[in-house]
């Protein structure tokens, strides 16, 4: 069994070196290397087919139940290979945790749902449709989210994503109005509606921000790292709202996160990403020693532990970092 020291904080040099000597046996799993790679793709579970094994069947992973597809998806950024010919199919009313240590591409493959980079190749279809920009049965809670200031209230927070104008106003209507008062309901923050959003903590803000994206009644929730900054039990009471209210409105829902176990025991499926590869399948299927060795390439252990889940990578340092949880001790 591999040690679990703590990653170095400044690995980001490490990898680049690793990577430059186009070594890959002792790659640091957590480097998640953008990777133009041969093009193999590992998908199991969920109706999802190897790239190969779809085209050869003529399979287009499209049907009215698929909330989410993807065939043969290449995903770029700033001209590198981030994810390469992905292919998956997530059903409607999913629980999914999306997974990978920084740079694997999560943050890139929400973009790419939401219409915001397009793939350099293959096709990508929500609900059936093609994905494009502005759809909005897609609700998105993105990752670098500002602090409003000033004496914002949690209702004007919300009711901001409604972009209502008048007079150069905002103006939002009976319907938005109501709409906002729903929003609010729906995370149980009615009780954040007058006070200033500058004086409410992290948790009572991610209950905001969960609220805006409600504000259409999406299908589709793309959440990246909602969980960023919460201390353990208000990560896992998120995680159970999110659960809670997916499963009301028969929603799915992509949740990145850094830390697999808040998630555990409600995701559906985990969608694990490295080295320009997916791994989509059951928890027991993807967070496996065999399954993220070969997707990383490289030595990974999985260590379960007092219920709790551990990746990590020969040499020690965990696979996927922790997110400002100092102290938390190595954990996937
Ligand atoms: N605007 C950009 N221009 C160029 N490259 C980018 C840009 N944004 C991201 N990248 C690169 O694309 C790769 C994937 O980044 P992405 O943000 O999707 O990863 P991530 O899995 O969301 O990481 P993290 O967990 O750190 O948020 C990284 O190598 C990153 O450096």
């Amino acid at each position: 069994m591999m040690s679990g020291r703590p990653l170095s904080p400044d690995i980001s040099a490490e990898c680049a070196s690793e990577h430059a000597s186009g070594q890959s046996a002792h790659v640091p799993a957590s480097c998640g290397f953008p990777h133009a790679g041969s093009g193999s793709v590992q998908v199991s579970g969920l109706a999802s087919t190897p790239a190969s094994e779809a085209a050869a069947s003529g399979a287009t992973a499209r049907s009215a139940s698929q909330s989410i597809s993807l065939q043969d998806v290449t995903l770029a950024r700033g001209g590198r290979v981030v994810l390469s010919q992905i292919s998956l199919a997530i059903p409607q009313g999913s629980f999914v945790g999306v997974l990978g240590a920084n740079g694997a591409g999560k943050t890139t493959l929400f973009h790419a749902l939401l219409g915001l980079e397009p793939a350099v190749q293959g096709s990508m279809q929500i609900n059936a449709q093609p994905v494009r920009r502005g759809h909005r049965s897609v609700g998105y809670m993105p990752q670098m989210r500002k602090l409003i200031g000033g004496q914002f209230t949690g209702w004007s927070m919300v009711a901001s994503a409604l972009h209502g104008q008048r007079w150069g106003l905002p103006w939002y209507g009976r319907a938005g109005r109501a709409a906002v008062d729903a929003a609010l309901a729906a995370v149980d923050a009615q009780d954040l509606a007058q006070r200033p959003v500058a004086a409410l903590s992290g948790g009572e803000r991610q209950r905001l921000l969960l609220a805006q994206t409600l504000l259409d009644d999406p299908s589709v929730l793309l959440l990246d790292e909602p969980l960023a900054s919460l201390d353990p039990a208000r990560m896992r009471e998120t995680v159970e709202r999110i659960h809670t209210l997916a499963r009301a409105r028969n929603m799915t829902v992509l949740m990145s996160a850094h830390d697999i176990n808040p998630l555990l025991g409600l995701m559906d499926h985990v969608l694990y990403l490295a080295r320009g590869k997916a791994l989509l399948g059951t928890v027991d299927e993807v967070i496996t020693t065999k399954a993220l060795t070969a997707l990383y390439g490289a030595p990974v252990d999985v260590v379960r532990a007092g219920g709790r889940v551990f990746v990590v990578a020969e040499g020690g340092g965990s696979a996927l970092q922790e997110h400002d949880c100092g102290g938390c001790g190595a954990h996937a």
